[in-house]
Protein backbone atom coordinates (compact mmCIF):
# COMPACT_ATOMS: atom_id res chain seq x y z
CA UNK A 1 0.00 0.00 0.00
CA UNK A 2 2.70 2.70 1.10
CA UNK A 3 4.50 1.66 -2.21
CA UNK A 4 1.29 2.19 -4.04
CA UNK A 5 1.10 6.01 -2.58
CA UNK A 6 4.97 6.70 -3.42
CA UNK A 7 4.45 6.00 -6.68
CA UNK A 8 1.01 8.16 -7.44
CA UNK A 9 3.28 10.66 -5.34
CA UNK A 10 5.79 10.41 -7.66
CA UNK A 11 3.54 10.33 -10.66
CA UNK A 12 1.49 13.52 -9.52
CA UNK A 13 5.02 15.26 -8.98
CA UNK A 14 5.93 14.32 -12.42
CA UNK A 15 2.45 15.43 -14.00
CA UNK A 16 3.08 19.13 -11.77
CA UNK A 17 6.92 19.66 -13.17
CA UNK A 18 5.55 19.24 -16.69
CA UNK A 19 2.66 21.22 -16.40
CA UNK A 20 5.03 23.60 -14.86
CA UNK A 21 7.39 23.25 -17.67
CA UNK A 22 4.71 24.35 -20.18
CA UNK A 23 3.74 27.29 -18.15
CA UNK A 24 5.45 31.17 -18.35
CA UNK A 25 3.53 32.94 -15.90
CA UNK A 26 2.52 31.04 -12.68
CA UNK A 27 0.62 33.74 -10.41
CA UNK A 28 -0.53 31.90 -6.74
CA UNK A 29 -2.68 33.49 -4.00
CA UNK A 30 -1.38 37.12 -4.60
CA UNK A 31 -3.07 40.11 -3.02
CA UNK A 32 -2.15 43.89 -3.53
CA UNK A 33 -3.27 46.62 -1.43
CA UNK A 34 -3.16 50.58 -1.60
CA UNK A 35 -4.18 51.78 2.26
CA UNK A 36 -7.02 50.34 3.12
CA UNK A 37 -7.97 49.26 -1.28
CA UNK A 38 -7.63 45.90 -1.87
CA UNK A 39 -6.95 45.33 -5.20
CA UNK A 40 -6.54 41.45 -5.51
CA UNK A 41 -6.82 38.68 -2.51
CA UNK A 42 -5.84 35.25 -3.30
CA UNK A 43 -5.27 35.81 -7.38
CA UNK A 44 -4.21 32.75 -9.13
CA UNK A 45 -3.45 32.89 -12.82
CA UNK A 46 -1.61 30.50 -15.25
CA UNK A 47 -0.38 31.93 -18.46
CA UNK A 48 1.35 28.84 -21.32
CA UNK A 49 4.02 29.41 -23.04
CA UNK A 50 3.06 30.64 -26.49
CA UNK A 51 0.11 31.73 -26.27
CA UNK A 52 -1.64 35.18 -26.07
CA UNK A 53 -3.74 35.38 -22.65
CA UNK A 54 -6.07 38.28 -23.40
CA UNK A 55 -6.63 39.38 -19.74
CA UNK A 56 -10.42 41.54 -19.14
CA UNK A 57 -12.57 42.98 -16.48
CA UNK A 58 -14.63 46.33 -15.53
CA UNK A 59 -12.41 49.33 -15.04
CA UNK A 60 -10.23 49.01 -11.65
CA UNK A 61 -10.26 45.47 -11.29
CA UNK A 62 -6.62 45.58 -11.13
CA UNK A 63 -6.01 44.08 -14.45
CA UNK A 64 -2.37 46.69 -14.81
CA UNK A 65 -1.94 45.91 -11.06
CA UNK A 66 -1.84 42.61 -11.79
CA UNK A 67 0.95 43.74 -14.80
CA UNK A 68 2.79 45.51 -12.95
CA UNK A 69 3.20 42.79 -9.79
CA UNK A 70 4.13 40.04 -12.34
CA UNK A 71 7.15 42.62 -13.61
CA UNK A 72 8.20 43.79 -10.32
CA UNK A 73 6.89 47.23 -10.20
CA UNK A 74 4.60 46.30 -7.53
CA UNK A 75 5.71 44.15 -4.44
CA UNK A 76 2.31 42.04 -3.60
CA UNK A 77 1.70 41.46 0.21
CA UNK A 78 0.69 37.87 -0.06
CA UNK A 79 1.24 34.98 -2.76
CA UNK A 80 3.81 33.89 -5.56
CA UNK A 81 4.80 35.13 -8.78
CA UNK A 82 6.68 32.67 -11.06
CA UNK A 83 7.86 33.39 -14.52
CA UNK A 84 9.81 30.67 -16.76
CA UNK A 85 9.48 29.21 -13.20
CA UNK A 86 12.20 31.71 -11.88
CA UNK A 87 10.16 33.14 -8.32
CA UNK A 88 10.01 36.82 -8.85
CA UNK A 89 9.31 37.87 -5.53
CA UNK A 90 11.95 39.09 -2.77
CA UNK A 91 14.52 38.83 -5.60
CA UNK A 92 16.93 41.85 -5.81
CA UNK A 93 17.47 43.57 -8.65
CA UNK A 94 20.28 42.02 -10.00
CA UNK A 95 19.01 38.53 -9.36
CA UNK A 96 15.91 39.82 -11.02
CA UNK A 97 17.87 40.75 -14.02
CA UNK A 98 18.48 37.65 -16.38
CA UNK A 99 14.28 36.49 -16.23
CA UNK A 100 13.73 40.46 -16.92
CA UNK A 101 15.75 40.47 -20.40
CA UNK A 102 13.33 37.97 -21.12
CA UNK A 103 9.76 39.86 -21.45
CA UNK A 104 9.09 42.91 -23.41
CA UNK A 105 6.68 45.69 -22.08
CA UNK A 106 4.36 47.87 -23.83
CA UNK A 107 2.79 50.67 -21.22
CA UNK A 108 -0.90 51.61 -21.77
CA UNK A 109 -0.40 55.28 -24.17
CA UNK A 110 3.03 53.99 -25.51
CA UNK A 111 4.93 55.92 -22.31
CA UNK A 112 7.54 56.85 -25.40
CA UNK A 113 10.35 58.83 -24.30
CA UNK A 114 9.30 62.08 -25.72
CA UNK A 115 13.10 63.61 -25.87
CA UNK A 116 14.14 60.57 -27.45
CA UNK A 117 13.72 59.53 -31.30
CA UNK A 118 11.88 56.68 -32.15
CA UNK A 119 15.15 54.73 -33.13
CA UNK A 120 17.15 55.82 -29.87
CA UNK A 121 13.42 54.94 -28.01
CA UNK A 122 13.80 51.65 -29.30
CA UNK A 123 18.06 51.45 -27.89
CA UNK A 124 16.58 52.28 -24.15
CA UNK A 125 16.68 48.37 -23.49
CA UNK A 126 19.69 48.05 -25.60
CA UNK A 127 21.92 50.17 -23.89
CA UNK A 128 20.46 49.43 -20.64
CA UNK A 129 21.14 45.67 -20.37
CA UNK A 130 23.98 45.64 -23.01
CA UNK A 131 26.25 47.95 -22.32
CA UNK A 132 28.87 46.66 -24.63
CA UNK A 133 26.64 46.90 -27.59
CA UNK A 134 28.53 49.13 -30.06
CA UNK A 135 26.60 51.90 -31.18
CA UNK A 136 26.88 51.19 -34.48
CA UNK A 137 25.21 47.41 -33.91
CA UNK A 138 22.47 49.14 -31.82
CA UNK A 139 21.63 51.59 -34.46
CA UNK A 140 20.82 48.19 -36.58
CA UNK A 141 19.14 46.41 -34.17
CA UNK A 142 17.19 50.02 -33.56
CA UNK A 143 16.41 49.63 -37.28
CA UNK A 144 15.55 45.72 -37.77
CA UNK A 145 12.77 45.95 -35.01
CA UNK A 146 11.30 49.17 -36.14
CA UNK A 147 10.44 47.38 -39.32
CA UNK A 148 9.61 44.38 -37.65
CA UNK A 149 6.73 46.25 -36.43
CA UNK A 150 5.40 47.48 -39.96
CA UNK A 151 6.80 51.29 -39.24
CA UNK A 152 8.81 52.81 -42.40
CA UNK A 153 12.26 53.17 -42.18
CA UNK A 154 11.85 56.97 -42.24
CA UNK A 155 10.03 56.79 -38.40
CA UNK A 156 13.14 56.02 -37.26
CA UNK A 157 14.70 59.32 -36.65
CA UNK A 158 11.39 61.14 -35.53
CA UNK A 159 10.07 62.22 -32.61
CA UNK A 160 6.94 60.84 -30.68
CA UNK A 161 5.27 63.96 -30.60
CA UNK A 162 5.38 63.34 -35.11
CA UNK A 163 3.60 59.97 -35.10
CA UNK A 164 0.22 59.41 -34.86
CA UNK A 165 -1.49 57.32 -32.53
CA UNK A 166 -0.77 53.92 -34.21
CA UNK A 167 2.54 54.86 -35.12
CA UNK A 168 3.29 55.53 -31.55
CA UNK A 169 1.98 52.13 -30.68
CA UNK A 170 4.30 50.39 -33.13
CA UNK A 171 7.12 52.18 -32.14
CA UNK A 172 6.37 51.13 -28.40
CA UNK A 173 5.99 47.81 -29.71
CA UNK A 174 9.65 47.66 -31.26
CA UNK A 175 10.80 49.13 -28.04
CA UNK A 176 9.49 46.06 -26.12
CA UNK A 177 10.81 43.73 -28.47
CA UNK A 178 14.18 45.14 -28.27
CA UNK A 179 15.80 42.14 -26.54
CA UNK A 180 14.20 39.23 -28.54
CA UNK A 181 12.06 38.70 -25.55
CA UNK A 182 10.21 35.56 -25.08
CA UNK A 183 7.27 37.20 -23.23
CA UNK A 184 5.46 40.16 -24.40
CA UNK A 185 3.52 42.54 -21.92
CA UNK A 186 0.42 44.30 -23.75
CA UNK A 187 -1.64 47.09 -21.70
CA UNK A 188 -3.86 48.09 -23.65
CA UNK A 189 -2.67 48.17 -26.93
CA UNK A 190 -5.30 48.95 -29.42
CA UNK A 191 -6.94 51.78 -26.79
CA UNK A 192 -7.37 55.07 -29.18
CA UNK A 193 -6.81 53.20 -32.61
CA UNK A 194 -9.39 53.52 -35.35
CA UNK A 195 -11.08 50.37 -35.77
CA UNK A 196 -8.66 49.62 -39.01
CA UNK A 197 -5.81 50.80 -37.23
CA UNK A 198 -6.03 48.78 -34.44
CA UNK A 199 -7.12 45.51 -36.25
CA UNK A 200 -3.69 45.75 -38.54
CA UNK A 201 -2.10 46.23 -34.88
CA UNK A 202 -4.03 42.52 -33.43
CA UNK A 203 -2.78 41.03 -36.88
CA UNK A 204 0.82 42.36 -36.25
CA UNK A 205 0.78 40.96 -32.60
CA UNK A 206 -0.47 37.61 -33.96
CA UNK A 207 2.51 37.35 -36.56
CA UNK A 208 5.08 38.66 -34.58
CA UNK A 209 4.00 35.70 -31.85
CA UNK A 210 3.65 33.00 -33.99
CA UNK A 211 6.65 33.88 -36.25
CA UNK A 212 8.92 34.39 -33.14
CA UNK A 213 7.38 31.94 -30.67
CA UNK A 214 6.35 34.85 -27.85
CA UNK A 215 3.92 34.37 -25.19
CA UNK A 216 1.73 37.35 -24.57
CA UNK A 217 -0.02 38.85 -21.54
CA UNK A 218 -2.73 41.21 -23.44
CA UNK A 219 -4.95 43.74 -21.40
CA UNK A 220 -7.42 44.89 -23.38
CA UNK A 221 -11.37 46.30 -23.19
CA UNK A 222 -10.89 45.26 -26.78
CA UNK A 223 -13.47 42.76 -28.34
CA UNK A 224 -12.30 42.71 -31.53
CA UNK A 225 -9.03 41.78 -30.27
CA UNK A 226 -10.04 39.18 -27.80
CA UNK A 227 -12.09 37.25 -30.28
CA UNK A 228 -9.36 37.64 -33.35
CA UNK A 229 -6.43 37.06 -31.76
CA UNK A 230 -6.48 35.71 -27.95
CA UNK A 231 -5.69 31.74 -27.19
CA UNK A 232 -7.71 32.22 -23.75
CA UNK A 233 -9.16 34.76 -22.12
CA UNK A 234 -8.78 35.67 -17.83
CA UNK A 235 -11.42 37.36 -16.19
CA UNK A 236 -10.78 39.52 -13.61
CA UNK A 237 -13.66 40.74 -10.98
CA UNK A 238 -14.25 40.97 -7.62
CA UNK A 239 -10.30 40.62 -6.85
CA UNK A 240 -9.73 37.12 -8.47
CA UNK A 241 -9.49 35.65 -11.68
CA UNK A 242 -12.95 34.30 -11.85
CA UNK A 243 -12.49 32.36 -14.97
CA UNK A 244 -10.25 31.59 -17.82
CA UNK A 245 -10.28 29.80 -21.14
CA UNK A 246 -11.31 30.15 -24.27
CA UNK A 247 -14.29 32.94 -25.32
CA UNK A 248 -16.41 29.52 -25.83
CA UNK A 249 -15.54 28.27 -22.64
CA UNK A 250 -16.59 31.28 -20.80
CA UNK A 251 -19.64 31.45 -22.85
CA UNK A 252 -20.64 28.62 -21.00
CA UNK A 253 -19.99 29.77 -17.53
CA UNK A 254 -22.79 31.21 -15.94
CA UNK A 255 -21.04 34.69 -14.46
CA UNK A 256 -23.54 37.68 -15.07
CA UNK A 257 -20.39 39.94 -15.70
CA UNK A 258 -19.04 37.38 -18.11
CA UNK A 259 -22.49 37.24 -20.14
CA UNK A 260 -23.03 40.59 -20.15
CA UNK A 261 -19.94 41.49 -21.00
CA UNK A 262 -19.57 39.00 -24.12
CA UNK A 263 -23.06 38.54 -24.83
CA UNK A 264 -23.80 42.09 -24.82
CA UNK A 265 -24.48 44.41 -28.28
CA UNK A 266 -20.57 44.54 -28.69
CA UNK A 267 -19.82 40.90 -27.54
CA UNK A 268 -22.71 40.19 -29.96
CA UNK A 269 -21.38 42.76 -33.01
CA UNK A 270 -18.00 41.27 -32.49
CA UNK A 271 -19.01 37.87 -32.85
CA UNK A 272 -20.87 38.17 -36.34
CA UNK A 273 -17.73 40.15 -37.29
CA UNK A 274 -15.44 37.37 -36.60
CA UNK A 275 -18.52 34.72 -38.24
CA UNK A 276 -17.90 36.58 -41.68
CA UNK A 277 -14.14 36.70 -41.36
CA UNK A 278 -14.09 32.99 -40.85
CA UNK A 279 -16.88 33.08 -43.80
CA UNK A 280 -14.76 34.77 -45.94
CA UNK A 281 -11.46 33.05 -45.52
CA UNK A 282 -13.79 29.84 -46.15
CA UNK A 283 -14.98 30.77 -49.12
CA UNK A 284 -11.46 32.36 -50.53
CA UNK A 285 -9.78 28.58 -49.73
CA UNK A 286 -12.68 26.98 -51.38
CA UNK A 287 -12.21 29.61 -54.47
CA UNK A 288 -7.96 29.11 -54.72
CA UNK A 289 -7.90 24.99 -54.04
CA UNK A 290 -8.01 22.99 -56.79
CA UNK A 291 -11.04 20.62 -55.40
CA UNK A 292 -13.08 23.75 -54.83
CA UNK A 293 -13.31 24.82 -58.12
CA UNK A 294 -15.97 25.95 -59.14
N1 LIG B 1 -0.01 53.45 -7.38
C1 LIG B 1 -1.27 53.36 -6.93
N2 LIG B 1 -1.64 53.96 -5.77
C2 LIG B 1 -2.90 53.84 -5.30
N3 LIG B 1 -3.88 53.17 -5.93
C3 LIG B 1 -3.58 52.57 -7.08
C4 LIG B 1 -2.25 52.63 -7.65
N4 LIG B 1 -2.24 51.93 -8.81
C5 LIG B 1 -3.50 51.46 -8.97
N5 LIG B 1 -4.29 51.83 -7.94
C6 LIG B 1 -5.72 51.50 -7.76
O1 LIG B 1 -5.87 50.11 -8.00
C7 LIG B 1 -7.09 49.85 -8.69
C8 LIG B 1 -6.80 49.01 -9.91
O2 LIG B 1 -6.10 49.81 -10.85
P1 LIG B 1 -5.69 49.29 -12.28
O3 LIG B 1 -5.04 50.43 -12.99
O4 LIG B 1 -4.93 48.05 -12.17
O5 LIG B 1 -7.11 48.97 -12.91
P2 LIG B 1 -7.44 48.42 -14.35
O6 LIG B 1 -8.24 47.20 -14.19
O7 LIG B 1 -6.18 48.29 -15.16
O8 LIG B 1 -8.37 49.60 -14.87
P3 LIG B 1 -8.60 50.24 -16.34
O9 LIG B 1 -9.30 49.18 -17.12
O10 LIG B 1 -9.45 51.40 -16.06
O11 LIG B 1 -7.25 50.59 -16.92
C9 LIG B 1 -7.71 51.21 -8.98
O12 LIG B 1 -8.73 51.47 -8.03
C10 LIG B 1 -6.57 52.17 -8.83
O13 LIG B 1 -7.02 53.42 -8.38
Amino acid sequence: MAEHDDIVAEEDRVETVMEQSNIAISVRGIRNSFGDQVVHDGLDLDVRKGEIMGVVGGSGTGKSVLMRAIIGLQTPDEGEIHVFGESMIGRSDDEALAIRKRWGVLFQGGALFSTLTVAENVEVPIREYYPNIGAELRDEIAAYKIRMTGLPAEAGPKYPSELSGGMKKRAGLARALALDPDLLFLDEPTAGLDPIGAAAFDEQTRQLQQTLGLTVFLITHDLDTLYSICDRVAVLADKKVIAVGTIDELLATDHPWIQEYFNGPRGRAATAAVTRQHDREQDRVAQTSPDGRQ
